[in-house]
């Protein structure tokens, strides 16, 4: 007989970068990976099939870019998002998005939250906290088990990224100074001249704004009073030997600061972002950091995605297809 232990005490599921388009299959900028864009809605429907048929998951983690840029040039951005978003349609679990670069190449921070990829007013702890907190951005906690607490954070919160935006908001004018601080390009998404970590000072990334970092530590705070464990995710990645270093936030010291301080009840760290994934134990916090592969550069008859069983002592990570499973102490 399976004594309790055995069983986890919830389980979640994990995908990232869907980058769905109604358009022809591509090469990524560098030319050197294959993106599917017409596939990669097949890859997530036979995720939520593999969700729904293990019928354990309580929620999804979508780690953002679930729809590409591209469809903005035949103007398609809403349909593709009705298709990709039909998906999910009467599934018995819960699904936090997340929003990514893509996301902001297609629609305005106001059409998002207006939308249903704002998923921090139906499933946040506190909906007045998070209505009042900031009127445009998307940083949410909720708890899903006694005893645990996951995090959502807006990575392109300080960002040019895109239409996401205003060009006159303090946000993007602040995004814009850190940029040009350090890259001198005229393409601002180019790295060109860029070394080590600094390459990471492109426009396609983004960072966090004092308030969202100043309400991370009073969240992380409050979750230690209570004695829960806490599980953070955003679409970029924060630690630079977790990803390739070109797709790191721009203020990723910031945020791994924080997770350190909490490193008695800071788990994991989950993104997208970086379509190679990564790994990397900070084994000196004994925090995990977990890049997800992106489904757009599955190659054919493969997938990118995962179930994340969760124990009182580690988290066990079923990947499937690219996603590597691991048990996490
Ligand atoms: N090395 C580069 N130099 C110039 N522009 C780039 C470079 N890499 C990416 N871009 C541009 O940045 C944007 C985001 O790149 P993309 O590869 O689509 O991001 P993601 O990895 O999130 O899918 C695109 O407009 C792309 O053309």
């Amino acid at each position: 007989m399976a004594t309790r232990e055995e069983r986890p005490l919830f389980s979640f599921g994990i995908i990232a970068d869907v980058q769905y388009g109604d358009l022809d299959d591509a090469m990524n900028f560098t030319q050197t990976k294959w993106r599917h864009y017409r596939n990669a809605l097949y890859l997530l429907r036979e995720a939520v099939q593999h969700w729904k048929e293990e019928n354990r998951i309580q929620f999804v983690l979508q780690l953002g870019d679930i729809i590409d840029g591209f469809n903005t040039r035949r103007k398609n951005s809403e349909n593709a998002l009705r298709d990709v978003l039909q998906e999910f349609d009467g599934v018995p679990f819960a699904v936090h998005h997340i929003w990514g670069n893509h996301e902001f190449y297609n629609f305005s921070r106001n059409y998002l939250m207006n939308s249903p990829l704002f998923t921090a007013q139906e499933n946040a702890t506190d909906v007045e906290e998070v209505v009042k907190k900031e009127a445009d951005a998307a940083y949410y906690d909720f708890s899903p088990y006694k005893g645990y607490r996951f995090v959502v954070l807006d990575n392109y919160d300080v960002s040019m990224c895109g239409i996401g935006r205003d060009k006159d908001s303090p946000q993007y004018k602040e995004a814009e100074k850190i940029l040009r601080q350090v890259n001198k390009n005229e393409e601002l998404n180019s790295p060109e001249g860029l070394v080590g970590v600094d390459r990471r000072f492109v426009m396609f990334n983004g960072g966090m704004g004092e308030e969202q970092l100043q309400w991370l530590r009073e969240t992380l705070e409050v979750a230690r009073q209570q004695g829960e464990k806490v599980v953070v995710s955003g679409h970029v990645p924060v630690h630079p030997n977790s990803c390739y270093v070109m797709c790191l936030l721009w203020n990723y010291q910031d945020v791994l600061k924080i997770l350190q301080d909490f490193s008695d009840i800071v788990l994991a760290y989950f993104s997208g972002h970086d379509h190679g994934g990564g790994y990397h134990y900070d084994s000196g916090n004994e925090i995990h950091h977990v890049t997800l592969p992106g489904v757009i550069e599955v190659p054919p008859g493969s997938n990118a995605f995962g179930t994340v069983d969760v124990f009182s002592d580690r988290l066990v990570m079923h990947g499937v297809g690219q996603l590597e499973s691991r048990v996490m102490k």
